[in-house]
């Protein structure tokens, strides 16, 4: 419908639909990328992001995975409810698609979704801890896994498309790289893509976000060396540059050996990858509490007994 995208909506502007007539009112950009902005908005009192597109096919096709996704869940029952964006809370995840009239009097297509309210990964990790990677990693290996069970391929796998949320809850925005297995990926960001890592095609398959998830860990621990070897030449680019720096990462070492198979591709999907995640949180937490000094677990013993022998000695003379 467009080619150049100029529309800039203010707060406090309402926004109604040209067919459905819904009005939305504009509270503040969200974020934008290449495909659209991203708006937040009300309507009767609820909170909802408004992604305006740059390009009404791209942003059709974006919302035909959506709606297949949301048909899939409908007709497969609630059994793996994560498996859609939002799917978890039971509420829809697409809400409302319709078209706008902008200030310069072009139309615009929008879709209304669900508000996800968190921040991105990096942000979650600067702000509460890099000891959160490993669940925060969990639940969105989890996530992809869903959506892997139901034939889709997330395609576009970015720090920016994950979205966190208290106590590490995870979702997935930007389904414009969403694509049917066995397709050729719709959409990418060059430094998460297997093919510009010489590291295999560009065909989806479950360990096509898998290869993203691994750089993802990258990008979000070491991303300035990251990006240092975005600068060599094409042809040198190999995964071992990548199994190089998560070795030498303090936080990524203990899951070096899971990157290299998630990068190598010897996952078959992502539940395979979440449960290898999963041992190996629960193989270091058991390594922790091992790892406890004998002195302090007797110290420990020892004020046991002590409270006990308080607490007897208190009832006694309440007696
Ligand atoms: N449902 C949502 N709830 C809250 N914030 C959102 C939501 N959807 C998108 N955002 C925010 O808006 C930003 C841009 O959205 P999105 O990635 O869909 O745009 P895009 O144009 O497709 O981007 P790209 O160029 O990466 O493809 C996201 O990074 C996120 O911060």
């Amino acid at each position: 419908m467009t080619t150049s995208f100029k529309i800039n909506l203010r707060r406090g502007m309402t926004v109604t639909g040209k067919w459905k007539r819904n009005r939305y009112q504009v509270e503040r950009l969200l974020g934008e990328g290449a495909n659209g902005k991203v708006y937040l908005v009300q309507r009767d009192r609820s909170w909802y992001a408004m992604k305006v597109g740059a390009d009404a096919v791209d942003l059709q096709s974006e919302i035909n995975v959506l709606q297949a996704l949301a048909k899939q869940e409908k007709s497969g029952g609630r059994s793996r409810q994560d498996a859609l964006p939002g799917g978890a809370s039971g509420e829809p995840f697409l809400i409302d698609v319709d078209d706008l009239y902008g200030s310069d009097g072009r139309e615009y297509s929008f879709y209304i979704m669900r508000y996800v309210r968190g921040v991105t990964l990096s942000e979650y990790l600067s702000q509460n801890g890099k000891e959160w990677f490993p669940l925060v990693g969990l639940n969105l290996l989890n996530k992809l896994a869903a959506l892997h069970s139901k034939g889709w391929v997330f395609g576009d796998l970015k720090v920016e498309n994950v979205l966190v949320a208290d106590y590490g809850y995870v979702e997935l925005v930007d389904y414009g790289g969403a694509t049917a297995s066995g397709r050729g990926i719709r959409q990418f960001t060059e430094i998460y893509d297997r093919g510009y890592w010489n590291a295999g095609s560009r065909s989806a398959d479950a360990k096509y976000d898998l290869f993203s998830f691994g750089v993802l860990c990258l990008q979000l621990l070491e991303p300035k060396r990251l990006q240092q070897l975005t600068t060599g030449l094409p042809q040198n680019r190999s995964i071992e540059e990548l199994l190089q720096l998560s070795k030498e990462n303090e936080t990524l070492k203990p899951v070096s050996e899971w990157l290299h198979r998630a990068l190598t591709g010897d996952f078959w999907d992502a539940a395979e990858g979440a449960e290898a995640w999963r041992l190996l949180m629960h193989r270091r937490q058991l390594r922790r509490r091992s790892d406890t000094p004998g002195w302090l677990k007797g110290l420990a013993a020892v004020s046991a007994v002590l409270l006990g022998v308080s607490v007897y000695w208190l009832l006694r003379g309440g007696l």
